[in-house]
């Protein structure tokens, strides 16, 4: 019979790892080119997980089939396993709404509706017309606070989206996928198109919200992961090559395609 005690453990463990996504043989493919290869890997709950690796290797692709969001593409074939929460993600007739709800994404470019920013914020809430105006206001503010852009934005609610600066832009789509409630969320590239203060921006804001959210980040940018990766996955045409502590992979990488890349951003793969 199990004790108290090793009951609790298991309570524990179980809630440690319930937002963790699992990976296992992962392969895409589009006609006779293999796109992932056999990917298996754990991403790290509350942690900033980042995947690097030269262009065309396959980061985005990896990045989008965990929440399905290159399901529509019917030419490419995916197979393997993808657990969040124990669940399979890959299964078919999988709840794809209610998926993209738990796992959020953030895009290379902000994607700004027309509308006005406090619209913006409230797009994704389901039945959001349904609420009365103060609980809208209060998501509001609550979603813009945890993009850091209320105090920037906070006298300006009704005004377009579109007239805020592209880093501004960029936050409020965090906003907007914040407030869905999201448990994972993923980031492909989200600073590419930034200035170096819009960028810093983000970079702290990832560090905050990893408190509350799991965040798998694609960059291409090497200085970028060293300064805010928890946990590094090196890609490398297709392949996993390596993955681990960013601290481990930046001082003593096992192989030397990681050290290549980490180092000179070159790749011999
Ligand atoms: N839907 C698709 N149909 C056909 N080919 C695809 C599709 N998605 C990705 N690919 C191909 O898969 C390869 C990997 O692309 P992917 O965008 O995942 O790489 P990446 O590492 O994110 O590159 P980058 O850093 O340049 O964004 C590329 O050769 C790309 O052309």
């Amino acid at each position: 019979m199990e004790t108290a005690q090793k009951i609790i453990e298991n309570i524990s463990e179980n809630k440690i790892h319930q937002h963790y996504i699992s990976i296992s043989n992962l392969n895409v493919s589009f006609g006779s080119q293999h796109i992932l290869k056999n990917i298996s890997l754990n991403f790290q709950k509350n942690k900033v997980n980042c995947i690097v690796g030269p262009s065309g290797g396959g980061k985005s692709t990896l990045l989008r089939s965990i929440n399905r969001i290159n399901n529509d593409d019917y030419n490419l074939i995916i197979n393997g396993s993808i657990l969040f929460n124990n669940e399979e993600i890959l299964i078919k007739n999988k709840d794809l709404t209610k998926l993209r709800k738990e796992i959020g994404m953030v895009f290379q470019s902000p994607c700004v509706f027309p509308k006005s920013i406090k619209e913006n914020v409230l797009f994704g809430i389901e039945n959001h017309s349904k609420l009365s105006q103060a609980e809208k206001d209060s998501i509001v503010e609550e979603n813009l606070k945890a993009a850091s852009l209320w105090d920037e934005v906070s006298t300006r609610l009704n005004e377009s989206a579109k007239s805020l600066s592209i880093g501004q832009q960029q936050r409020l789509c965090i906003a907007r996928t914040l407030a869905v409630k999201p448990k994972i969320l993923l980031m492909d590239e989200p600073t590419s198109s930034l200035d170096p203060i819009s960028t810093e921006a983000i970079e702290v804001l990832m560090n905050r919200l990893k408190a509350e959210y799991t965040i798998i980040l694609v960059t291409h940018n090497i200085s970028q992961a060293k300064r805010i990766a928890d946990e590094l996955y090196f890609i490398c045409e297709g392949e996993l090559i390596e993955s681990g502590s960013k601290d481990v992979l930046f001082s003593n990488p096992k192989k030397e395609q990681t050290r290549t890349y980490l180092f000179n951003g070159t790749c011999n793969c």
